[in-house]
């Protein structure tokens, strides 16, 4: 993403991500995260980028973290291995409303949120 190759639904390159999910789905994230910023070929690369992690049951965490993000430019990256966990689920929904309507004000599509919504999951069915 970091190569301006990927546009969110408007065009434009998607610049920063935010990434929803708990427990082993955000600390999976934040230790290949945290790896990769020992490597400074991947910090050059990153600069002028920012993610961010949504990795409490807090209802204001949504409002707190999309400060400074613009909705055209964000990637909202939903990790979980079963799609089923409440806080993520609600995150996803507010993260999505965000998105659509800033969007829908603008003309676009809300089907075109596909290139700016990315589901992280296990490759299985739930039970
Ligand atoms: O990845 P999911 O399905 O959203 O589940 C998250 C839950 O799973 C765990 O990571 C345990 O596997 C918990 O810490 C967390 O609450």
């Amino acid at each position: 993403m970091y190569s301006d190759e990927h546009v969110g639904a408007t065009g434009e390159p998607l610049k920063d991500v935010l990434a929803i999910g708990i427990g082993g789905s955000f600390l999976g994230p934040l230790f290949v995260h945290t790896a990769l910023q020992t490597d400074p070929e991947v910090v050059e690369f990153a600069k002028g980028h920012q993610l961010r992690f949504l990795a409490n049951v807090d209802p204001i965490d949504v409002a707190r973290n999309i400060i400074g993000l613009d909705p055209e430019t964000t990637c909202v990256v939903v990790v979980s291995k079963t799609f089923t966990t409440a806080e993520t689920m609600l995150k996803a929904r507010a993260l999505w409303e965000w998105i659509s309507s800033a969007l829908s004000a603008g003309g676009v599509l809300p089907l075109s949120l596909q290139y700016g919504f990315l589901i992280v999951e296990n490759g299985e069915q739930p039970q």
